[in-house]
């Protein structure tokens, strides 16, 4: 026996090799089928004709860009060049669908919403980040869950909730004035040392220095625990909660302060895969993978939470003798518990009564929260906008004091114009989510509102694109409200007067948008469009009226410069102090009243 022979012969008669040699074998076999998928997907795919960039890899597309760029600059950039619809590669020779026509906009978020779910992966992701909620459910699942809280999020229940809205702004106003009466700066607000020492030779009086994202979390985690749920977490109180901090984790700091690369984009898709493919494992338990550590704890306490919270609700319904009491009606937290005893289809789950309770938690403060944190910034950089808009405040407060209130109504709110356009400005130009994915559930076509033209032959024009089931669409949120094409050529500039001249029915609708709120994408559209959106508008509405009634904001140095950073939110980074992870340093001084 030659001695080739002779390894062959041992090497099958040992089961640890050969075991290795079927492990190799499988490996180099899905390297070789993942290759072939590269190469000969694209050339199959039916959106293969249309407009689209060319891929800068084989295996990664054009990912690498997206990961790279600011949130939304491709897509912006491809809508520019190649129009209303866009194919680009993702990884391993999928063709992506980019869609910013209105008319298919609607087809796939409005008229066709449960025939387009959101991909398997990314459900996956949801049960495993915030467990079986609203935000995980599909098709009539989804419908059912949406039947039994929209109650909760009438116009009739908002207005009742507004005081509480002012009742934690007012906590932290008082927070506030107390950090800079003691010329407090917050942690990590300088990374250089030389800066920190500087600032506190030159300190000015009467000045605190506060990373403001922090606190705002802390705010709308009291808001969204207290109006949803009648639960206090005292977040702004403590100056800190076990809930929010681990939200932080999960989405913030350390995860967010290296740029993602396809490659590891990769690593974690495919650790995603083998959890969820192979749940009996519980890989999502032992796995070493830093990020997925981070969830993992984050996932624990978030779950400990919301169980303490739903045990607190059912002793309370039990003392008080039925749900109905544990807080008048409608409730968020009512309903929910009312659901779990009801019957047939108005009944939840308890595994769905728990997932929306942790649904909430995340979806309720962190998007808020970090909306109101791009308002201070943008109003930090333009001070006559800031001091606009205090004047409205202002005025608005003086006249209801007059009349013996000390808060405004929702309805005064509302009917703020400059206030108004703010936030809307805000919530256009930042979008808190910068975009969504969703798959196509069957075959289909979508028609387009405005037809592209072929690639191949660029005489004939596009009027509908045929998909086929499991297409990945992608919605770019942010590419939309920043579209020339709606908005202008400013639609880049913060502007809160241009929803102040519009002059179409409502006034406030912005023509060739979807969007369930201003026909902006920020809250997406149709029946999966954001449960929360006239809760968070007037929640956004509330803590500013307080904040820019009270503080002056401005930037805590002129060469400071912000990074966008998206983890399902978009956050901001502070350029080269990124390991920082995201935070918001402004210097907060009393806003002069010397008007009055
Ligand atoms: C500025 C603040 C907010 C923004 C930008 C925002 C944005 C969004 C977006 C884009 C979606 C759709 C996600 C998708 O399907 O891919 C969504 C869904 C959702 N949002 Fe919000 N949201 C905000 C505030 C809130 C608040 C305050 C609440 C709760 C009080 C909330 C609760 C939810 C829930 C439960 C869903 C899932 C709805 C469904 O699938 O039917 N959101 N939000």
């Amino acid at each position: 026996m030659d001695k080739v022979e002779h390894a062959l012969a041992f090497g099958w008669a040992h089961p640890i090799l050969s075991a290795a040699a079927l492990l190799l074998g499988c490996v180099v076999s899905y390297a070789v089928y993942l290759l072939g998928c590269a190469i000969v997907l694209p050339r199959l795919s039916p959106l293969r004709d249309l407009p689209g960039p060319p891929p800068e890899s084989l295996l990664y597309g054009n990912v690498k860009r997206i990961l790279q760029d600011p949130p939304g600059v491709p897509h912006i950039e491809w809508n520019d060049k190649y129009g209303g619809v866009v194919q680009y590669r993702g990884f391993f020779g999928e063709t992506r669908l980019l869609l910013f026509d209105p008319t298919a906009l609607n087809h796939v978020l409005l008229s066709n919403a449960y025939d387009y779910p959101k991909p398997e992966e990314v459900r996956g992701d949801l049960a495993l980040i915030l467990g079986r909620g609203v935000l995980f459910a599909e098709g009539e699942d989804h419908r059912r869950q949406r039947r039994i809280m929209n109650p909760s999020f009438g116009p009739a229940h908002l207005r009742e909730l507004v005081p509480s809205f002012f009742e934690h702004a007012n906590e932290l106003r008082d927070v506030w004035k107390d950090l800079i009466a003691q010329g407090h700066s917050d942690e990590k607000v300088w990374k250089d040392e030389e800066k920190a020492q500087e600032y506190a030779r030159t300190k000015p009086e009467g000045e605190a220095l506060v990373n403001v994202i922090a606190w705002l979390n802390r705010l709308t985690l009291d808001i969204i625990g207290d109006a949803g749920f009648g639960y206090r977490f005292d977040a702004v109180a403590q100056h800190n909660n076990a809930l929010g901090a681990a939200f932080s984790s999960m989405f913030s700091p350390r995860a967010a302060a290296r740029k993602p690369t396809p490659y590891r984009i990769m690593l974690q898709r495919t650790i995603g895969f083998f959890v969820r493919k192979l749940p009996i494992l519980k890989i999502a338990d032992w796995v070493p993978n830093e990020r997925f550590k981070q969830v993992r704890e984050g996932f624990r306490t978030v779950q400990s939470e919301s169980d303490k919270i739903i045990q607190l609700k059912m002793n309370d319904a039990v003392e008080k003798d039925g749900v109905e009491s544990v807080r008048a009606g409608k409730d968020l937290i009512a309903l929910l518990l009312k659901s779990t005893q009801g019957e047939g289809k108005a009944k939840m789950t308890q595994a769905e009564l728990r997932g929306q309770l942790t649904t909430f938690l995340l979806a309720g403060h962190e998007t808020t929260s970090t909306a109101l944190t791009w308002t201070l910034l943008t109003l930090s950089r333009q001070p006559e906008a800031q001091e606009k808009l205090r004047r409205e405040i202002r005025a608005a407060r003086r006249k209801a004091r007059s009349e013996g209130r000390e808060e405004l109504e929702s309805r005064e709110l509302d009917a703020l114009p400059y206030l108004d356009g703010v936030a809307r400005e805000i919530l256009r130009l930042e979008a808190p989510v910068s975009a969504t994915v969703r798959h196509a559930g069957k075959d289909d076509f979508i028609p387009l509102g405005t037809p592209v033209r072929s690639r191949s032959n660029p005489d004939r024009l596009i009027s509908s694109i045929p998909i086929k089931k499991g297409q990945t669409v992608f919605i770019p949120i942010l590419a939309v409200n920043r579209s020339k094409k709606i908005f202008g050529d400013d639609a880049h500039e913060f502007r809160p007067e241009r929803w102040m001249q519009s002059e179409n029915a409502e006034g406030k609708k912005i023509e060739g948008g979807v969007g369930v709120y201003s026909q902006i994408l920020t809250f997406l559209a149709g029946p999966r469009s954001c449960i929360g959106y006239k809760f968070a508008v007037l929640e956004l509405k509330a803590i500013l009226s307080v904040l820019i009634d009270n503080f002056e904001f401005s930037l805590r140095d002129p060469d400071f410069e912000v990074e966008h950073r998206s983890i399902i939110v978009t956050r901001p980074l502070v350029v080269g102090e990124e390991t920082d992870g995201n935070k918001m340093p402004l210097r907060v001084r009393l806003a002069k009243r010397d008007e009055e």
